[in-house]
């Protein structure tokens, strides 16, 4: 479970990236995050692994709190939260495996890393990961051979090598066409479905996140707007969360149709 409570984010210069949030996202929901550019969902991601500190209020994870965290107990949160970038955040020049090793790091330290010193369970746990988003035959192809999509389930594949209880993925289709778009949701969702892992997604299509969310969280100018299933989230809620009405450029399948 993860809690915010009374969470407010402003960045050195002045900037609120979040204000007052107090929301629970509860073990195993699919959860999507949408807002204008500026909205602070970004913020919101990654103030959840500390990659952003916040300046008031907590978040507790499985209530314990990660704010006061220190040391060995903050890199203790974070083994359990695993993240997924735009830009894939991969080692170009390194195997895939290699890669999706990387996410065990938490659990050994760096020097095995180095050199490459893995145990078997490990590198089991790594294949297994790479089946589960279908390019466990691109294990040993180095990572920047592969197209974009495939890059993406790369991570995803080390966050499920990390044996993370809780994804976090922040604009994770953004670089992406719309076909491999709708692959690494579908990936996404079904990781969510099978192993119950806590997913939080930041996504900038409104119709994506129509189309693949449950939850639904609107934020603007830092702030919740909108909190409820996707049923209830209407033309006129996302018109409400982004505060006009909803561009072309907003929704996917425009640029399907190339809009
Ligand atoms: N390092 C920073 N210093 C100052 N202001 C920042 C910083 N990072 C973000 N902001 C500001 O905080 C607010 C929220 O930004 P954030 O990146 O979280 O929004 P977002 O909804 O993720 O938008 P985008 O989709 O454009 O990334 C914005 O006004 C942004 O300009």
């Amino acid at each position: 479970m993860i809690e915010f409570k009374n969470v407010k984010k402003v960045y050195p210069n002045g900037t609120v990236g979040l204000d007052n949030i107090n929301l629970t996202i509860h073990p195993g929901e699919f959860v999507i995050i949408v807002g204008l550019s500026g909205a602070g969902k970004s913020t919101l991601l990654r103030s959840i692994n500390r990659l952003h500190e916040i300046s008031e209020g907590e978040i507790l994870i499985d209530g314990e709190s990660i704010t006061r965290a220190k040391g060995a107990e903050l890199r203790r949160f974070r083994r359990d939260i695993g993240m997924i970038f735009q830009s894939f955040n991969l080692v170009k020049r390194v195997s895939v495996i290699r890669n999706v090793l990387s996410g065990r790091v938490g659990y050994h330290g760096t020097m095995r890393t180095l050199l490459g010193l893995w145990p078997k369970r490990d590198v089991e746990l790594a294949l297994d990961a790479l089946d589960r988003v279908n390019i466990k035959e691109k294990a040993y192809a180095r990572a920047d051979e592969l197209s974009g999509g495939q890059q993406q389930r790369v991570s995803i594949a080390r966050a499920l090598a990390q044996e993370a209880k809780i994804i976090l993925a922040d604009e994770p289709v953004a670089s992406l066409d719309p076909l491999t778009t709708r692959q690494v949701m579908d990936d996404l969702k079904r990781i969510n479905r099978e192993l119950g892992i806590t997913t939080v997604v930041n996504l900038h299509f409104l119709d994506l996140a129509r189309e693949y969310g449950t939850r639904i969280i609107g934020l603007r100018a830092g702030k919740v707007v909108f909190d409820g299933p996707v049923e209830q989230a209407t033309d006129e809620v996302f018109s409400d969360i982004y505060g006009r009405q909803i561009k072309k450029d907003e929704l996917l399948g425009a640029v399907e149709e190339g809009v």
